[in-house]
């Protein structure tokens, strides 16, 4: 889809990125689509441009600014994609006005023990300032433990009432990276410091959970084939732990490799597959499912012999 067609969509540009219709978007440090920045890190004792160039000096994409206060708006609107409205200040309703009338997208962190109403109350304080380019963003609830728990199912349902673009603020860990994709995040936020690691770990998560989870209707050939690489790189990740379980059976059954082949069990794996891919049907499936039961035959046989030999 083009930047275009994906935001008339419901998706919200930042940049070059929409977020809310095709791939999920990772936000954060080093290796991310965009980069976040948050003034508030510094007290306000870093001037916003220094911080801005900072980042600018080794980035040229899309970049997030958390303002410390409204003396940073003018340095935001000058050179930012996007404003973050941080959880710790998400009550703060004339700098919410303020950021809202640069007429940037504006990211909503959802404060701590904010409800869900009161965070969609802020989308409308943009929206009566003109601007209707927001980003809700779940940032977590303070637990008991004196931690932070991300509230998947809120973050859900925040997207399904506003109809807008949902964030998962991962902070500095990507462990949740896939369960947010799976709740429907339409991007994930790290930290601004975060590494190309993690970066790295938010993306794999994208595109394999993604491609099995997100439904995407691209309509260019850029972003068509985008999506098919996500496709084949879980269908990657499935074929090798495929092989590996079917090797696990030849050693395990009494006949193993192809001279225990059972045409019977394949017939039926593809029948059972034929269900959840009706458009390929059973005949075309088993054309494939011939193929890689022969890959999984022939790598098992020939680590036997490895073995033996
Ligand atoms: C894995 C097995 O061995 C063979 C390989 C199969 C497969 O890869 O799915 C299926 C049936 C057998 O021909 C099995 O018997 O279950």
């Amino acid at each position: 889809m083009s930047l275009t067609a994906r935001l008339e969509r419901g998706a919200v540009g930042l940049g070059t990125l929409a977020v809310g219709a095709g791939p999920v978007v990772v936000i954060g440090g080093a290796g991310a689509d965009a980069r976040w920045i948050n003034l508030r890190d510094h007290h306000g004792r870093v001037p916003a441009a220094e911080s801005v160039a900072a980042v600018r000096a080794d980035w040229s994409g899309p970049v997030l600014v958390e303002p410390f206060s409204a003396a940073d708006l003018p340095e935001i609107a000058a050179n930012a994609a996007g404003v973050v409205v941080g959880a710790a200040w998400m009550q703060d309703f004339q700098l919410v006005r303020a950021v809202a009338r640069l007429g940037l997208p504006v990211v909503v962190q959802r404060a701590p023990s904010a409800t869900l109403e009161e965070w969609l109350a802020i989308a409308d304080y943009c929206v009566a300032e003109g601007n209707d380019s927001v980003v809700l963003c779940e940032s977590g609830s303070r637990t008991h433990l004196g931690g932070v728990t991300l509230d998947l199912a809120l973050m859900r349902a925040a997207r399904e009432k506003s109809g807008r673009p949902v964030l998962a603020d991962l902070g500095g860990d990507p462990a949740l990276a896939a369960a947010a994709v799976a709740a429907g995040a339409d991007g994930l936020l790290l930290s601004p410091g975060s590494t190309e690691q993690e970066a790295l770990a938010a993306h794999e998560a994208v595109k394999i959970v993604g491609a099995v989870t997100r439904r995407e209707d691209p309509d260019s050939l850029l972003t068509a084939r985008d999506a098919i690489d996500r496709v084949d790189a879980a269908l990657a990740v499935l074929l090798e732990r495929r092989a590996e379980l079917a090797g696990t059976i030849q050693r395990l059954k009494p006949v193993g490799g192809f001279a225990g082949r059972d045409m019977d069990r394949e017939r039926r794996l593809v029948a059972d597959m034929a269900r959840r891919a009706p458009t390929l049907g059973e005949d075309r499936l088993a054309l494939i499912m011939n193929a890689v039961i022969e890959a999984g035959l022939h790598l098992a046989e020939e680590r036997m012999t490895t073995h033996r030999g």
